[in-house]
């Protein structure tokens, strides 16, 4: 007998096929009021969970009593709690690796467009106000020969070191929980405390996970020890960052700048200082959001969810 199936984003052609070939799939289109509705609807029947950007808390889980497999369509599993999902033996999977690349991209374009005002000049000069050649004040800073710093040394840092190593010329430093010679050996890295990093680097890169130790992990006293020309780059979770201490940073020139992909809340509030700053960039937690790379991690996905539900192992099992 096929099982249940409850889909809470949508899949490509071949992927929907393929899932729906062996299970009955439930498609939640859209998590608002009434999607949600849906997917309360649903989770009593259901074997198998696929999607992304849902808190799923004991409260939710405890409607689904067959559920056997959350499969996240993400690397992140800060939405899941992990422990609940153990206690009653659900696995959960997650999609790490398939992103690596994309999100360092997305890294990268925040640290060019900061760096080099991108984003605001090109405002300026679509709103006409490139009237004659620019002076010192729309300069930007350098990239290439500044020091790249990372916290966070894991598939996504070092795909970042990477880029800066070989593209930039960079000198790397990195924290993490503990150091890795081989990253250290590839890319001339140095492993630094968390406060000599935070002291030290021009760029300073969240590449780590959002976890009970890390949540707010960077706060005014982080800021603090940054320098007026620091950048601070969040690719990783919003959480992980006192936002209220980064925007008095930003708005009193402790930091130069900040490019930011994740927010304390998503979406970004619309009265939030961060949208009304010349020297934020702030992207819609796109990390991993081009067409190839999301096909392959809902690919990754699905390969999971029908690999638990066969009693198989998955690849990518997270509890
Ligand atoms: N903006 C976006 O769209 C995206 C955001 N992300 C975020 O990026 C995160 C990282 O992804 P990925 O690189 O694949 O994950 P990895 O697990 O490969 O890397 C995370 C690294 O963070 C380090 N780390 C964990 N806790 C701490 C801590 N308390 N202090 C210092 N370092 C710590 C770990 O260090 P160690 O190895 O030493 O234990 C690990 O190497 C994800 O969890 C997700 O939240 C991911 C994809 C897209
Ligand atoms: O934020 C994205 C993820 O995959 O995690």
């Amino acid at each position: 007998m096929k099982k249940h199936v409850v889909l809470y984003k949508e899949l490509s052609e071949p992927l929907m096929q393929r899932l729906e070939a062996q299970t009955h799939v439930t498609l939640i289109k859209r998590l608002d009021a009434q999607g949600l509705e849906q997917l309360r609807a649903a989770l009593p029947h259901a074997h198998g969970l696929l999607g992304a950007s849902l808190k799923l808390d004991a409260r939710l889980l405890d409607l689904a009593p067959k559920l056997e497999a959350v499969a996240s369509v993400s690397v992140g599993v800060d939405n899941y709690d992990i422990d609940y999902l153990s206690k009653r033996k659900i696995q959960l999977t997650n999609t790490p690796g398939v992103l690596t690349e994309t999100t360092a991209d997305t890294g990268f374009a925040l640290i060019m467009a900061t760096a080099r005002r991108v984003v605001e000049l090109a405002i300026k000069v679509r709103n006409g106000q490139w009237q004659k050649n620019i002076g010192p004040e729309w300069f930007g800073t350098d990239v290439h020969g500044k020091t790249l710093g990372i916290i966070g040394m894991g598939r996504i840092g070092e795909a970042l070191a990477q880029r800066g190593h070989f593209g930039f010329g960079m000198p790397v430093i990195y924290h993490s929980n503990s150091p890795k010679p081989a990253v250290e050996a590839r890319f001339n890295a140095q492993y630094r405390s968390l406060n000599d990093l935070l002291q030290e680097a021009d760029f300073i890169c969240l590449t780590l996970p959002l976890t009970a130790q890390t949540e707010g992990l960077i706060g005014a006293q982080a800021f603090a020890l940054m320098r007026p020309e620091s950048i601070f780059i969040n690719i990783a979770r919003g959480k992980v960052v006192d936002e209220a201490a980064m925007i008095q940073a930003l708005q009193q020139g402790q930091i130069r700048a900040a490019g930011l992909d994740v927010f304390e809340r998503e979406p970004l509030d619309a009265n939030s200082p961060l949208l009304h700053m010349d020297n934020v960039v702030a992207t819609p937690h796109i990390g991993s959001a081009t067409v190839e790379t999301r096909e392959a991690m809902a690919r990754c996905a699905v390969d999971n969810l029908l690999a638990a539900l066969a009693g198989e192992r998955p690849a990518n099992p997270v509890n």
